[in-house]
């Protein structure tokens, strides 16, 4: 795997393993906005390592908590810790650890429409190892373009030249551009068409297994939870209510659950696991 180069030895060192196999750690969240309270006392383990499927009702507060997780906005109580630094903390040292050590995929790709698909790769590289040559950032793209499943050619598009899962698959490359450890994707396979759903989550499973990611995924596909995730989180009354993989949580009685899972469309997924190209 070509990684990015070292950090000058006066920067904070890149840190890719959790202390003790939790990547994140989540404790007491609270997110209010005005009257509305979205999470009480939320707490949240991510393993080093899963694939954690994170579902709940519309509004339960599933990007609300990403946002939180990678910095974007401050709760009102609650500890975050992410590679045993603190997400909460305004250090800007604290900050750059989690930001080199996270890749993040928006819902609708957030590229930069006036770059090509290339230069948004560059992105990340340019922020944060100024140093390197152009040439080298230019392989780096090209090999992070390759590793999302685009074409070489697609480099040089701009986004708007390019289909819905292709700008996906460029939000990834970029999600992906410092090496990661850890990838934050948010409703990775909407807007997707059942095929190139089932290659994006196939692609995600490659790029974890390969790679070693840890990934925390918002979604509400049920294909993708039976297809890829070890373990689902469920939101549901302010709060995590169970984490396990999805054989206990179908069992767990709690009406949204019941109903998400043992409706029409999550009989059908589950009956696709069981005999889709995917199953044991
Ligand atoms: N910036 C904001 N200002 C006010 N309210 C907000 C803000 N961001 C989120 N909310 C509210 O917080 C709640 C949770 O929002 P969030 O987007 O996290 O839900 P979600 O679980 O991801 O929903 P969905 O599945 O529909 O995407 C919603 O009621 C939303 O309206």
């Amino acid at each position: 795997m070509v990684t990015t180069p070292e950090p000058a030895s006066n920067d904070v060192p890149a840190r890719d393993t959790a202390p003790d196999g939790v990547a994140v750690r989540v404790r007491g969240l609270v997110t209010r906005f005005g009257s509305q309270t979205v999470h009480e006392g939320l707490d949240l383990d991510v393993r080093q390592g899963e694939i954690l499927g994170v579902v709940g009702g519309s509004g339960t507060g599933k990007s609300v908590l990403m946002r939180s997780i990678i910095g974007l906005r401050a709760p009102q109580a609650g500890t975050i810790d992410v590679l045993g630094a603190d997400a909460l903390a305004r250090d800007p040292e604290q900050r750059s650890l989690i930001e080199r050590n996270t890749g993040v995929l928006f819902q609708d790709g957030a590229l930069f429409s006036s770059l090509t698909v290339g230069e948004n790769v560059q992105v990340p590289l340019k922020e944060h190892h100024p140093d390197l040559s152009d040439s080298l950032r230019y392989e780096l793209s090209l090999l992070k373009i390759k590793l999302a499943g685009l074409p070489a050619d697609a480099l040089d598009k701009l986004p708007a030249q390019l289909s819905g899962g292709m700008r996906k698959r460029a939000g990834l490359a970029r999600a992906l551009a410092l090496d990661p450890p850890l990838l934050f994707l948010d409703e990775p396979t909407a807007g997707l068409d059942p095929i190139g759903a089932a290659a994006f989550d196939r692609l995600i499973r490659t790029l974890q297994k390969a790679l070693g990611l840890t990934v925390f995924l918002v979604t509400h596909d049920l294909d993708t939870l039976y297809a890829i995730c070890d373990r689902i989180a469920v939101l549901a009354d302010r709060r995590v209510i169970a984490a396990a993989p999805v054989e206990e949580i179908e069992r767990i009685d709690h009406p949204w659950i019941q109903e998400y899972f043992h409706g029409p469309r999550g009989r059908a997924a589950r009956d696709a696991r069981a005999t889709g190209p995917g199953a044991d």
